[in-house]
């Protein structure tokens, strides 16, 4: 995959599979792309050159975006902006998964209920979603995702607006996805977060040491793969940032 806003490359030549039935943990530093890569895998955002593929779907850039049903079957997000639709209650927001998968495992009103139990909100259905906290719409969001159960979760830093036990909600209902076999991808800068991934993807962009004069950060181990891209930032001052992808096995 390549991906390139208007005057910064942020790779060229991108490539890694992530295993379903685990979670795999996106990092990196701050603007090494880590949410660019979430967008573009969900589809949300097109990219340059490339093909993202998930069972049996194959999505190549340039190709008008991703079908409804992909949406609607395959996809499912866990965004720090939540997605939820403000002006609805909670019932309302809960009810488009079901509504998207009727006789599913967790169709039903006792799905809902039972969904929402599980995230702490019981008896909230009749709730705006513009008069909970941060916190709680982040819980209905995690509800929304288990009632729609899809094979791919995509959750951009989903506990880094969360306290200890709430983080830890969001952890286990993701490890559950997994479980259940979804394929589930979280970007993070949360160690901890990290540690409890089964494989790690890594982006590294940093200053060119020929540029600068100067080292760049070094890496504490050599990744499987490694892609690099030649990037200019802003047409001023010329760099390099490389972008390593890898795939590891973190053994837990
Ligand atoms: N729509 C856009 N137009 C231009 N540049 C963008 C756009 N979206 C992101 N970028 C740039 O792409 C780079 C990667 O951004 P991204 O948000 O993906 O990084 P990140 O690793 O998720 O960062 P953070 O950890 O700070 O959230 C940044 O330099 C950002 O400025």
């Amino acid at each position: 995959m390549a991906k390139r806003f208007a005057n910064k490359t942020l790779w060229s030549d991108l490539s890694f599979e992530i295993p379903s039935a685990a979670m795999t943990v996106v990092r990196g530093p701050s603007g090494s792309g880590k949410t660019t890569l979430l967008n573009c895998v969900g589809l949300l955002e097109p990219f340059d050159r490339g093909t993202v593929a998930f069972g049996g779907w194959s999505f190549t850039a340039g190709s008008r975006s991703a079908s409804r049903r992909c949406f609607r079957d395959v996809l499912g997000f866990l965004f720090q902006n939540y997605g939820l639709v403000e002006s609805w209650n909670v019932r309302r927001n809960l009810q488009v998964p079901l509504r998207i998968r009727p006789g599913s495992r967790n169709g039903g009103r006792h799905a809902m209920a039972e969904a929402l139990e599980r995230v702490g909100m019981r008896g909230s259905e009749k709730e705006m979603i513009y008069t909970l906290s941060g916190g709680e719409q982040q819980r209905i969001a995690l509800a929304r995702l288990m009632l729609k159960s899809p094979s791919v979760v995509l959750a951009d830093e989903p506990t880094s607006a969360l306290d200890k036990a709430n983080a830890d909600l969001v952890m286990s209902i993701l490890a559950e996805e997994a479980r259940h076999g979804a394929l589930v991808l979280i970007s993070t800068h949360s160690d901890e977060i990290a540690a409890r991934c089964d494989h790690a993807l890594t982006l590294d962009a940093r200053p060119s040491n020929e540029e600068r004069g100067t080292p760049g950060p070094q890496r504490t181990e050599p990744p499987t793969t490694v892609r690099r891209s030649d990037a200019e930032v802003d047409g001023r001052a010329p760099w390099t940032a490389s972008i390593a992808s890898t795939v590891r096995d973190q053994g837990n």
